[in-house]
């Protein structure tokens, strides 16, 4: 969800404004996923290293979640969304800390699209959390360390619970920006990568739309001729 700051200028207005549009198109694009028959939608909305940003940004953005619950929560029940956030949350503020919680609670029962917020996230970080998590079951003596494959790894990512789903079929990255900044570093090993020149606040359903109909007619090999 890249671009935000970028489209504010080009309105000649502040960042935040960017952040602000950009998170009333999260809405719009869930629904619009959804529609598509989508399954599990990760939006990056804020990485471990966005701490380094202005703490005037940062405290507005860590009042987003709060914001968007206000303001969306009755639609994504109607929806039956099912609101997940995985990161580092006991690194939250209080306030940011309660509201997401509390819509996973909410939502905890729904069966529809699995909107899923990468918050706080860091995929180095997650990968070096499960491999100490591993290395201690290893210590206690629960694993042997030949036992340590794959699976396991994948097992104790913060992405475990959606292991039904499989891997994400297609990862786009909007701004035009093409690198995948410690996002899923694991989970797209197979992923098809997809980059849109729009920034987030002007992608809409048709983009979507346009890029799962391409990612439909590609040749997934999973490294295979
Ligand atoms: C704190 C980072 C951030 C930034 C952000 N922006 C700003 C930059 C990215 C573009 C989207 C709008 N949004 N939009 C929704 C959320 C959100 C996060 C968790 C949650 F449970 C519910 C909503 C959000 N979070």
């Amino acid at each position: 969800m890249d671009g935000n700051g970028r489209w504010a200028k080009k309105q000649h207005r502040p960042r935040i404004y960017g952040h602000r549009i950009g998170m009333d198109n999260v809405q719009k694009i869930t629904l619009a996923a959804d529609r598509l028959g989508i399954k599990v939608l990760t939006l990056y909305a804020f990485s471990t290293e966005n701490w380094a940003r202005p703490k005037e940004e940062v405290a507005y953005l860590m009042n987003l979640p709060v914001r968007f619950f206000d303001k969306y929560m009755p639609t994504l029940i109607e929806n039956n969304v099912k609101v997940n956030i995985m990161g580092y949350l006991d690194e939250l503020p209080q306030k940011t800390y309660d509201v997401v919680k509390k819509a996973m609670e909410q939502t905890a029962q729904n069966t529809g699209l699995i909107l899923n917020f990468a918050f706080n996230y860091g995929s180095r970080k997650e990968i070096v959390t499960a491999v100490q998590e591993l290395a201690k079951e290893v210590e206690e003596g629960k694993l042997k360390s030949t036992e340590i494959d794959e699976q396991a790894i994948s097992q104790h990512l913060m992405t475990a619970k959606f292991k039904e789903f499989g891997d994400p079929d297609l990862l786009i990255r909007t701004s035009g920006e093409q690198r995948i900044s410690n996002f899923l570093l694991w989970q797209i090993a197979y992923s098809e990568l997809a980059f849109s020149n729009k920034n987030w606040p002007d992608f809409d359903e048709d983009d979507l739309k346009n890029f799962v109909e391409n990612y439909r007619h590609r040749d997934r090999r999973f490294g295979k001729i």
